[in-house]
C-alpha cells in the first residue's frame, strides 16, 4: 500500500483519488476549495461524472479515501504526492502554470523526508525540470537536505467515461529519472501493472510530449473528419460511410472518426493551443495543429451558416436546442461548440429553448450575455414545443430515440439539425423533416 496525496479534486483528480484507493492505497485528496471538500465530507460530488459517486462512497467509508484543505498534513503524511490541479489558458495560448508552481512551493515548504512528486496535470514540455528546481531551491532556503524524485505521469482519460478509462488505460506513461522513482510508481499503479497495461517507461521531457501530442493528434484526426464532411456535403457523399470505410483499415483505426460540429472540451483546445505555442518558441511550428485549431473554429461557424441558409428568413424564429455539453455524460461545459453556436444564432435574432441533462448549471453563466433570448426548458419536448426547428448539439442517449409522432401535437417546424449525426437522413426526410447532419 502507498500513501498518495492527490492535490486538485477536480475532473482528473477526483477521478485518480478515488480510484488509486479503490486500488488499495490510503489517498488524501486536498483542494483549496474549502466548499468543494466540506461537500465531499459529506458524500456529494461536484462533478457529473458515471461511477464516480459510488467509487468515492465506498472507499470513503472504507477509510481508503480522505479529504481535506490542509495541505501541510498531506505532504508531511503522504510520500507521493500528486499534482493534479489546473492549467488553464492564459492569454497567449500558453497553459497558466500559477497553480502547478504553486502546489510545487507549498510541498517544498511542508517536506519532511523523501517524497515523489507526480505531475498528471497536462504541462508544457519543461515544467518537470522547473519543479525540480524550484522545490531543491526551496530546500536550499529552508536549510535541509531531503531528497525527492519529479515525476511526469499524464492523464489520458476521457469525461464522461472517466472512471472506465483510469481502470482500464490503454497505457500509462511514466517519465522519471532514476529506478527508485519507477518502482514507486508501479506501485502505484500496481492493479495495472500486474494486469498487463502497457507501461511506457521514459525522461520527463518524452511524457511530457507524449501528452500533448496525443491530444493533439486527436484534435488533428477530427477536424480531418470534419473536413471531410463538408466535402462530402458538397459531392452527394455520406462521411459516415467514407469514416467507416476508412476505420476498417487498421493503420487509421474507427476511433475519433465522428463528424460534429466541432472539438470542444476542457483540454483538446487549450492543448493544441499550448503546443503550438511551445513549438513556435522553439523555432520549430507545428503547421497541421495551426490548421487544426483555424479548421475547428470554422466548423462551428459553419453550422451556423447552415442553420441560417435553411431557415431563411430567420429573424424571429424559435429553435429548441437538445444538448449543450461539449460531449455527452459530462455537466462540463468548458469550450463546448454551443457556447459559440448559441450565441451567433441570437444574433440573427433567432429565439433558444434549450434543454441538457447536467449542462443547465454551468450553461446559466456561461450562456448569461443571451438569457433574454433563451428559455431553459426541463425535458426534450418540453424544449420542441412551439418551435420552428430542432437542433441537436450533444449526443446524449436521451435524444437517440425521439417520438417523431409526437412532433405534430408540439407545434413544432420539421427542420432538424442532426450535428452529431445520431439519425438516418433518409428516414427523417421519409417522415416529412428538412434534415441537416454533417457530412450527410
Ligand atoms: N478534464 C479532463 O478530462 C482531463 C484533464 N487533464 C489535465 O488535468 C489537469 C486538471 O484538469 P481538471 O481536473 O479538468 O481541472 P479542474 O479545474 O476540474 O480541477 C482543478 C482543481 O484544482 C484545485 N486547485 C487549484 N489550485 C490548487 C492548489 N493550490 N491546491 C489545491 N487545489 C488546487 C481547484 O480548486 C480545482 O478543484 C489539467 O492540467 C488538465 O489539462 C488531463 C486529462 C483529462
Ligand atoms: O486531456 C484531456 O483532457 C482529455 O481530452 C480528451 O478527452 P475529453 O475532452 O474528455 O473528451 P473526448 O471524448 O476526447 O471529446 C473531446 C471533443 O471531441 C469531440 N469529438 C470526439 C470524437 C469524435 O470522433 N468526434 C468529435 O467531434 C467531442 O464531441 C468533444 O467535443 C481525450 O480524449 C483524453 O484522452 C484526454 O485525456
Amino acid at each position: 500500500m502507498s500513501r498518495i496525496a492527490v492535490v486538485g479534486t477536480g475532473y482528473v483528480g477526483l477521478v485518480s483519488g478515488a480510484i488509486l484507493s479503490d486500488f488499495g492505497h490510503k489517498v488524501t485528496c486536498v483542494d483549496i476549495d474549502q466548499n468543494k471538500i466540506a461537500r465531499l465530507k459529506q458524500g456529494i460530488i461536484p462533478i457529473y461524472e458515471p461511477e464516480l459517486e459510488t467509487m468515492v462512497e465506498k472507499n470513503y467509508y472504507y477509510k481508503r479515501l480522505y479529504f481535506t484543505t490542509n495541505i501541510q498534513d498531506a505532504v508531511e503524511k503522504n510520500d507521493i504526492i500528486i499534482i493534479a490541479v489546473g492549467t488553464p489558458p492564459a492569454d497567449d495560448g500558453s497553459a497558466d502554470l500559477q497553480y502547478v508552481l504553486t502546489v510545487a512551493e507549498s510541498i517544498a515548504t511542508y517536506m519532511n523526508g523523501y517524497k515523489v512528486i507526480v505531475n498528471k496535470s497536462t504541462v508544457p514540455v519543461g515544467t518537470g525540470q522547473k519543479v525540480k528546481s524550484l522545490v531543491q531551491d526551496a530546500l536550499n532556503e529552508r536549510g535541509v537536505n531531503y531528497t525527492f524524485d519529479v515525476v511526469s505521469n499524464p492523464e489520458f482519460l476521457r469525461e464522461g467515461s472517466a472512471v472506465r478509462d483510469f481502470t482500464h488505460p490503454d497505457r500509462v506513461v511514466i517519465g522519471a529519472e532514476n529506478e527508485k522513482a519507477i518502482n514507486l510508481m508501479k506501485e502505484v499503479y500496481r492493479v495495472l501493472y500486474i494486469n498487463e497495461t502497457p507501461f511506457v517507461i521514459t525522461n520527463i521531457e518524452t511524457a511530457e510530449i507524449i501528452k500533448y501530442a496525443s491530444n493533439a493528434f486527436l484534435a488533428m484526426k477530427i477536424t480531418f473528419i470534419n473536413e471531410v464532411a463538408n466535402l462530402c456535403e458538397k459531392v452527394g457523399a455520406d462521411v459516415q460511410k467514407v469514416a467507416k470505410a476508412m476505420g476498417k483499415d487498421g493503420r487509421i483505426s474507427p476511433k475519433f472518426l465522428h463528424a460534429g460540429p466541432g472539438y470542444g472540451g476542457s483540454c483538446f483546445p487549450k492543448d493544441t493551443r499550448s503546443l503550438v505555442k511551445i513549438a513556435t518558441d522553439c523555432g520549430e511550428p507545428l503547421s497541421l495543429i495551426e490548421a487544426t485549431i483555424k479548421a475547428n473554429e470554422r466548423q462551428k461557424l459553419k453550422m451556423v451558416d447552415k442553420i441560417v441558409d435553411a431557415l431563411g428568413e430567420v429573424e424571429g424564429k424559435t429553435i429548441a436546442v437538445l444538448g449543450i455539453t461539449f460531449k455527452p455524460n459530462t455537466d462540463d461545459m468548458r469550450e463546448a461548440p454551443s457556447l459559440v453556436i448559441l450565441p451567433e444564432l441570437v444574433k440573427y435574432g433567432i429565439k433558444l429553448k434549450v434543454y441538457d441533462p447536467k449542462g443547465r448549471e454551468e450553461g446559466t453563466w456561461r450562456l448569461h450575455d443571451i438569457k433574454d433570448n433563451l428559455i431553459w426548458c426541463e425535458e426534450t419536448y418540453e424544449a420542441i414545443t412551439n418551435t420552428d426547428a430542432t437542433l441537436i448539439l450533444t449526443e446524449w442517449n436521451e435524444f437517440r430515440n425521439l417520438d417523431f409522432d409526437k412532433y405534430d401535437e408540439l407545434n413544432s417546424g420539421k427542420y432538424f439539425f442532426d450535428f452529431r449525426n445520431i439519425y438516418d437522413k433518409q428516414e427523417l426526410t421519409g417522415k416529412g423533416f428538412k434534415y441537416y447532419g454533417v457530412g450527410v
